[in-house]
């Protein structure tokens, strides 16, 4: 059976679901091989059952999260942004889950800058100041690929409301 998406801004993926918990083990070996595995350009999401919680989640070491942002920023500075676009995962941290943003990023209706900077890193509370839930639901939970923990957010957070109202949330 196959699992499809049919996403506003994201790309009709279509995957066997057997190739999706295969990706999901190779994460858990924090090696070069299962990089390189998991970076295969061919890859497409949901790279997860979107009906599994996410306390089911395979644990993805913070290690590993922070290779991803060391990986993204030394090629930064070394090579063309075509090159990073082909070699690397684009992994963002909101809530400890763990997305995978490689090909949502270029369809990111907010920008593609805005995830790069954020690659190996927290950034749930500016996710939330600017998406609902709504959002997270039809296009966030595709992504996830793991949940993790220790990872920090680079900013404070900036005060979050306004007399009684809260920003960002659904319904205001
Ligand atoms: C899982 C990761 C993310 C997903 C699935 C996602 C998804 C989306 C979607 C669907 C929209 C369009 C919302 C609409 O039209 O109502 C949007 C807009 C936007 N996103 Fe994201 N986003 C993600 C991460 C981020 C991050 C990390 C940032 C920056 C910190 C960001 C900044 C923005 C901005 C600035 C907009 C435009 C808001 C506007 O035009 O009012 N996004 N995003």
């Amino acid at each position: 059976m196959q699992a499809v998406r049919r996403g506003r801004f994201g790309p009709t993926s279509s995957l066997k679901r057997d190739a999706d918990i295969a990706h999901v083990e190779d994460i858990n070996s924090p090696s070069e091989e299962g990089i390189a595995k998991s970076s295969d350009a061919s890859k497409k999401y949901p790279f997860v059952p979107e009906s599994l919680s996410d306390n089911d989640l395979p644990f993805i070491a913070k290690d590993l999260v922070l290779g991803r942002s060391k990986q993204y920023k030394s090629k930064n500075q070394a090579i063309s942004d075509t090159e990073q676009t082909q070699d690397n995962e684009y992994w963002i941290v909101i809530d400890s889950i763990v997305y995978d943003c490689s090909d949502f990023a270029a369809e990111h209706p907010g920008g593609e800058d805005v995830i790069m900077s954020f690659v190996g890193e927290d950034c749930s509370w500016q996710f939330w100041r600017l998406h609902g839930k709504s959002v997270m639901e039809q296009y966030g939970r595709a992504l996830r690929v793991g949940r993790t923990e220790g990872i920090r957010n680079r900013f404070p957070e900036s005060v979050r409301y306004v007399g009684l109202s809260k920003l960002g949330d659904d319904g205001w």
